[in-house]
């Protein structure tokens, strides 16, 4: 038994999560934390070098180093797993360091391009690493996406809304582009709208992606939200989903965890793991 009575689990899953004060990196501390089949063994953050967590504002009793070098972090503490939820930027280099240092990552961070994402699964695979690039964990997100791709086999237009908190820093959101790339996937590139259509205010119809307009919504008050509408002769059907708040994403962080273990290759995306 550990010092709060629970049941010690042999060989727990070591992982270090980057971006601890963040968010989501708050609700991911406490997951790994609490959760008896992992064991924090470090936290990646810009300040507190060589501080406990404990110390830090927000994690009493949450006792592991802080680094703010990656690095000798992974060879200080050696990791079986990194939770990567920071920046486009540092999201992208720590997944590099990660794959280098046989650390495997689960990346929950979006604003990746397409390059990004295939220039790491080149690595994941040169490594035989397993890696997770997931940009929403929440299952009722994953399941809007299967059934947006389900439903663009029977309606050819469609739009995207994104809607989420005023704090984000990409637009359009991780979830919005992967949604755009599973429709993308089953239908014939459309240019939807009048061939003539023009926009008197630039950015009046959106993002493309593909054909797909992608719009992007950001106010206080919001925290991750997505309708996807679908117009057809005479109808129209929407898909919604809503994370009312972070602790939606969190059996996906989970999940993640256990999953990558198994895995020797970078999968993008939980809906290929939530089947
Ligand atoms: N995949 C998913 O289901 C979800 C993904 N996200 C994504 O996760 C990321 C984080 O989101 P939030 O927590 O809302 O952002 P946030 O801004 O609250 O947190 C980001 C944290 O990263 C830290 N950070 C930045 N650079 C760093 C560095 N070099 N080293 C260590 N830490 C660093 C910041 O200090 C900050 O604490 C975003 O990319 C967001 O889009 C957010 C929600 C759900
Ligand atoms: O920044 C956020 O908050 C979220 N980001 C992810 C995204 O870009 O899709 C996932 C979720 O929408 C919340």
């Amino acid at each position: 038994m550990d010092k709060k009575g629970r049941e010690r689990v042999n060989n727990p899953i070591k992982v270090a999560v980057a971006g601890p004060r963040g968010r989501m990196g708050r609700e991911a501390v406490a997951l790994v934390h609490h959760a008896e089949n992992f064991q924090l063994v470090a936290v990646i953050d810009r300040i507190h070098d060589g501080k406990d967590l404990a110390e830090v504002d927000g994690f009493n009793g949450i006792h592991a180093p802080v680094y703010t070098d990656i690095e000798r972090c992974f060879q200080e503490t050696k990791p079986d797993v990194l939770v990567d939820l920071t920046t486009p930027e540092t999201g992208k280099r720590h997944t590099e360091i990660a794959l280098r240092y046989g650390v495997r990552p689960v990346v929950g961070t979006t604003g990746f391009s397409q390059e990004e994402i295939e220039q790491l699964t080149k690595l994941a695979e040169e490594k035989e690493m397993g890696a997770i690039i997931a940009p929403n964990f929440a299952v009722g997100a994953i399941l809007m996406m299967k059934f947006a791709q389900m439903a663009a086999k029977y309606f050819t237009d469609v739009e995207i809304i994104e809607l989420h908190h005023d704090q984000k820093l990409d637009a359009p959101s991780g979830t919005a582009v992967k949604t755009a790339q599973l429709i993308s996937a089953v239908r014939p590139t459309k240019k939807q709208g009048h061939p003539d259509e023009k926009e008197t205010l630039k950015g009046a119809r959106g993002a493309s992606y593909d054909g797909i307009p992608i719009h992007s919504v950001r106010l206080p008050g919001l925290i991750a939200h997505q309708e996807v509408i679908f117009g057809g002769n005479g109808q129209s059907l929407t898909i919604r989903h809503d994370s009312f708040h972070r602790g939606s994403f969190m059996s996906g962080v989970k999940l993640s965890i256990e999953t990558v273990m198994k895995l020797q290759t970078l999968v993008y995306g939980l809906e290929h793991i939530i089947e």
